[in-house]
């Protein structure tokens, strides 16, 4: 019978009542994937048994934490990160966003660029990814293959978009495009990944017509899928959406009406929302995605964090590649405080949130936000053991530690100077996934 992994040293998790938990000299014992204990060390070592027990023992300067959950990200547009960021939300759509996913129609290109992404956010600490694709099935079927098969938990979606695109990259009416959704939610319910699922993505509510997106809310209803989509970006969005649904009440009203707004629904953005809409959202039980590369790079705006956490409203955080440029949540969690500051310096009331918020945003904060929660997003008993092992003097560590650092110094120092260096390894139910053997991405 395989032993129980024992894990000894330093944890740090959120729970239901603190941001930033740590435990020291706590023993985590893993079996199946799962975690079976959570207890004082010196509790452990009285019942410690050779023959059941395989202890793993954590060094002073490694601490082991939840997997990060990238809430809200583009694989389709990963060629892109880093670059054509010279361009406002919908400006860049067009000018290079559409272009490049309409690639995604050679089979060939998108395997060799979906191998590359969940490989990059893998060795960032990316556990768990809430994908879009493209409006191509068989190059979303293959997403969900390359995520399986590198070991990560993730939400696919197939993007549906038949409205306000442009000719080379659109879908030809209402019916194709839930045909083809439903083609791919079934084949993937029927691969019976045991951690990929897919997600309803209609782009958003100006790539959509009310009609698609009605047919998408009765999908999502009959299956009790997840829901993916954009919201409240930016100002000339917002504009257009109210002269596109005259009839809705505001812009969460469009979603709302097509029974698209449920408590598996995340959204990404939201900076414009009004004190009604996220009113809604909180009581439906719906979630934000928080983007903060995103919004600072292609100029979005800046999102109020402290409002909806005050509020009780679900927020994860997302990378948005390639809004976003940095496919890391490493670099989401740092640009997320810089984005709540900039709200300090602008009205010295404002409370920023600091490294214990975006900590939490990043981990158990994620997996409510993707409904995710009872599986993973932190160390309670019974949930998958996603983690990551940090070390913070491994080769390479850009992080010095002194004398007097506490352990929560430890963690606040991986967040701000960290990278993957320090991620030493990535678990996903119990295995460490940067150790598989997977066809090589940089080939491609
Ligand atoms: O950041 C964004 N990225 C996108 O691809 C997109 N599509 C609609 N709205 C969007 N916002
Ligand atoms: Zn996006």
């Amino acid at each position: 019978m395989a032993k129980t992994q024992v894990y000894c040293g330093m944890f740090v998790h959120s729970t239901k009542k603190d941001y930033m938990r740590i435990l020291q000299n706590h023993a985590i014992g893993v079996k199946e994937g799962k975690i079976v204990f959570v207890e004082e060390m010196i509790k452990f070592q009285l019942k410690a048994n050779e023959k059941e027990h395989e202890v793993i023992k954590l060094n002073n300067n490694e601490f082991l934490m939840p997997g990060m959950i990238d809430t809200h990200i583009h694989a389709p547009q990963y060629p892109n990160a880093g670059k054509g960021l010279d361009q406002g939300l919908l400006e860049w759509l067009n000018k290079y966003t559409f272009p490049t996913e309409a690639k995604f129609k050679e089979l060939e290109f998108a395997k060799n660029t979906y191998r590359k992404i969940v490989r990059r956010t893998l060795e960032n600490g990316t556990t768990t990814a809430s994908y879009y694709g493209t409006i191509h099935i068989d190059a979303c079927l293959a997403l969900c293959d390359i995520i399986e098969e590198n070991g990560q938990r993730a939400l696919v979606g197939k993007v549906n978009m038949n409205a306000n695109s442009p000719d080379y990259y659109i879908e030809e009416s209402v019916d194709v495009s839930v045909s083809e959704t439903k083609k791919f939610v079934d084949e993937v319910l029927q691969k019976k990944y045991p951690r990929v699922l897919p997600i309803i993505t209609p782009r958003f509510a100006i790539s959509c017509s009310q009609q698609l997106m009605d047919a998408l809310g009765l999908l999502a209803i009959e299956k009790d899928l997840h829901v993916q989509t954009h919201i409240s970006e930016t100002e000339d969005e917002c504009e257009m959406v109210g002269k596109l649904y005259p009839e809705c009440e505001d812009y969460l009203d469009v979603y709302d009406k097509a029974g698209l707004i449920r408590n598996k629904t995340v959204l990404g953005h939201g900076i414009y929302l009004s004190d009604k809409e996220r009113k809604k959202i909180k009581q439906k039980g719906a979630s934000i995605s928080h983007c903060p590369n995103s919004n600072l790079s292609i100029r979005s705006g800046i999102f109020n964090a402290r409002q909806c956490l005050s509020e009780g409203i679900k927020v994860g955080l997302g990378t948005d590649v390639s809004g976003g440029y940095s496919p890391s949540m490493m670099d989401a969690m740092r640009t997320a405080i810089h984005v709540s500051n900039m709200l300090t310096i602008k009205d010295r009331t404002h409370k920023p949130i600091t490294h214990r918020e975006v900590f939490m945003m990043a981990t158990y904060g994620g997996s409510q936000a993707l409904a995710i929660d009872h599986l993973v997003g932190n160390f309670e008993v019974g949930k998958e053991f996603d983690a990551l092992l940090v070390s913070l003097d491994c080769p390479g560590s850009q992080v010095d530690i002194f004398d007097d650092d506490t352990p929560e110094d430890l963690v606040q120092k991986f967040i701000f100077l960290g990278d993957n260096r320090n991620i030493q390894k990535v678990f996903v139910n119990g295995e460490d996934v940067l150790q598989r053997k997977v066809p090589d991405c940089q080939k491609g």
